[in-house]
């Protein structure tokens, strides 16, 4: 599957796609490695089952990036000097030159401008509930990640605890690898390993907290950090996104009989589900019908009205 080549935008130059983000670093930067500050660029695209499907859910790009927007903002939160450093820059940041770096017009209220940092190679997962790949573990052997878990679990059950489950990023086009914890120390030193995990749980615990406010359950999530220029450690990426999480209805899922009952999703489900009843894996996969880009539409817009309401 091929999609349409990243846009020309003023002022930035495009330098790394993903499946359905898109990274630019200022025009002007010489050094690719070492930019003050990146573009990311949310598009409309879906993906499923290691492929990007079509056609795209019209408006993804704006409602995920105005709900990452809305979480960096609730988790760093005033609340006594404890809140969560995150990588956003203000889009009218002013070079050492006077020159500011804009978000374009052609990608506003689905870009944010970030500072550049030194990227850890961890993908930090936490879940709270069994399901997905966890579920399928545990089914075979009783442990999720290679953590023994309980016997007589159910597909969504809540788990005793939220669990870290760190994967090694693996380069563009490759699978991430679930890895131990102590792997992850081997990779990034005690320290930071320790960090990664402390920061993850403790993000999970807040935005859960969260989530149930507004009748939602964060199932599972996953975060990426790296080290500013001072050192800190600092939330990267997009945040709590339905990309990078799953939510499901807590009603749902209190008075739900079957698992399709109580993991009523606000995410991609719905693409999953289809795709698993109209494609074989082979080759590409068949477009979206419209019916199904709308109901994945009314999801994400869903779930973003859920969780700003006041
Ligand atoms: N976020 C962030 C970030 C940062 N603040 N500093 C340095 N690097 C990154 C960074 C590098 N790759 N990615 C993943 C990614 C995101 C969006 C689109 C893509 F194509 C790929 C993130």
């Amino acid at each position: 599957m091929t999609f349409a080549p990243p846009l020309e935008l003023p002022g930035w130059r495009h330098t790394y796609s993903g499946k359905v983000r898109d990274l630019y670093v200022p025009a002007d930067t010489r050094d690719e490695a070492a930019p003050a500050r990146l573009l990311v660029v949310a598009s409309d695209r879906v993906s499923a089952f290691d492929h990007v499907l079509s056609p795209g859910i019209p408006d993804k790009g704006v409602l995920l990036t105005t709900l990452s927007l809305w979480w960096f903002d609730q988790l760093a939160g005033a609340d006594g000097g404890r809140g969560i450093p995150n990588h956003l820059a203000s889009d009218d940041v002013l070079e050492g030159d006077g020159t500011a770096e804009l978000i374009p017009d052609a990608v506003q209220g689905r870009a944010m401008l970030v500072r550049s940092l030194d990227m850890q190679p961890i993908e930090c997962v936490v879940r709270g509930y069994l399901t997905g790949s966890g579920w399928a573990e545990y089914r075979a052997e009783g442990t999720v990640c290679g953590i023994p878990l309980p016997e007589g679990l159910e597909d969504g059950d809540r788990l005793p605890e939220p669990l870290y489950t760190p994967a090694f990023k693996a380069p563009m086009g490759e699978h991430d690898e679930n890895i131990t914890f102590e792997r992850s120390v081997e990779l990034v030193g005690a320290e930071t390993a320790a960090a990664l995990r402390d920061a993850s749980l403790e993000i999970y615990r807040r935005a859960s907290a969260t989530a149930e406010a507004h009748g939602l359950i964060l199932a599972d999530t996953k975060f990426e950090f790296g080290f500013d220029a001072e050192g800190v450690l600092t939330l990267a990426d997009e945040v709590l996104t339905s990309d990078s999480s799953r939510y499901w209805d807590a009603e749902a899922w209190r008075t739900g009989t079957t698992p399709a009952e109580r993991m009523a999703s606000f995410d991609k489900q719905i693409v999953r589900n289809w795709l698993a009843d109209n494609w074989d894996k082979q080759g590409e996969p068949p477009a979206l019908p419209a019916e199904i880009v709308e109901r994945t539409r009314e999801r994400y817009a869903t779930l973003l009205r859920l969780l700003t309401a006041s």
